[in-house]
């Protein structure tokens, strides 16, 4: 078994592969940074001992340390992956591809690990080059909004490649609320719902953070549209996706009404990054053995 970490600002994700099988967890764990001794326990806790962790850390080097501590203790070696150049069936075109926040490039690998019928259902179609593209949008402390293409000179019929196009970072919802409470002298930690005309204070604030979410996602949505031809396929992730996923899913609705495309679902992924995780891991157990 190889346990996966997703290392985030806010909260450390954890699941796990059977490197033999491709079994994953069931339950993913999510601990705050002050509740990282909870780690020892799920590990002492888990159906098989683990032989290695292989994981992403965006948290700093002090958050990094103490999950080392923890693995530590249970005998378990971590591998901390960074963005590269290449992995899996993805190119990443980041200038710099270590820049590239490694839970932003774990989770375009999950994302391209996926089956994706609109693309594979008009392989045929690969040498027109005609396929949509695909956003994820992450809601986590930082909202990332990040696009995949099909690499239509290195796809085959039955084996897509993708390209990391690059993709946006703004502040997420809870932070965005924040620094206007923490910012100014009047406005408050706002709750309260989105609205169209809102009449209060914390509508306003709480209509204002989800509009500026739905927008930047909107955003990258007609940039796919103006480049490619084709409306992207929108997935979300993140755990403030409730915060903004109405205002998200009206907006981008409206749009794709008014401008004659189709309606498109958008679909949350629970654990993107830990899903590009266990990818790499199965690969890297299958070129081993
Ligand atoms: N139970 C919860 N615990 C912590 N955050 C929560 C919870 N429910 C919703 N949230 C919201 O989710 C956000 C954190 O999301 P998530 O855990 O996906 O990201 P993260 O740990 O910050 O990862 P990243 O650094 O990759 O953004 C918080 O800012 C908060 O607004
Ligand atoms: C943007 C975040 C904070 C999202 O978790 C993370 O991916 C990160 O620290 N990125 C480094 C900078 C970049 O991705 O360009």
């Amino acid at each position: 078994m190889i346990v996966l970490i997703d290392a985030g600002n806010t909260r450390v994700k954890a699941g796990w592969v059977n490197a033999r099988t491709g079994e994953r967890e069931t339950d993913p764990i999510a601990l705050t940074h002050d509740n990282l001794d909870q780690l020892s326990h799920w590990l002492g806790k888990l159906p098989a001992t683990p032989v290695k962790a292989l994981g992403v850390n965006v948290a700093g080097d002090v958050v990094a340390a103490a999950i080392e501590d923890v693995f530590h203790l249970h005998d378990c070696p971590i591998e901390w992956v960074k963005g590269q150049e290449e992995a899996l069936n993805v190119t990443n075109t980041y200038d710099n591809p270590v820049q590239l926040g490694p839970d932003r490039w774990l989770s375009m690998l999950g994302l391209a690990h996926r089956p994706h019928p609109q693309i594979s259902e008009n392989v045929g179609e690969i040498a027109q080059g005609v396929f949509p593209p695909i956003i994820l949008a992450s809601f986590g402390t930082a909202t990332t909004i990040d696009t995949l293409v099909v690499d239509v000179a290195r796809s085959a019929p039955n084996s897509i490649r993708y390209t990391f196009k690059g993709g946006t970072i703004l502040p997420g919802p809870a932070l965005m609320k924040t620094s206007l409470a923490e910012g100014t002298a009047n406005l408050p930690e706002a709750h309260s719902e989105p609205t169209a005309y809102p009449t209060h204070t914390h509508q306003a604030i709480s209509t204002g953070v989800a509009a500026a979410q739905a927008g930047a996602v909107l955003r990258q949505w007609l940039i796919g549209l103006e480049y490619y031809g084709h409306g992207p396929l929108v997935y979300s992730a993140g755990g403030a996706w409730p915060m903004v996923q109405e205002e998200t899913r009206r907006l981008l609705h409206f749009t794709q009404q008014q401008l004659g495309q189709p309606p498109t679902p958008i679909e949350w992924l629970g654990t993107p990054v830990l899903d590009g995780l266990s990818a790499l891991a199965l690969q890297s157990s299958a070129t081993c053995t």
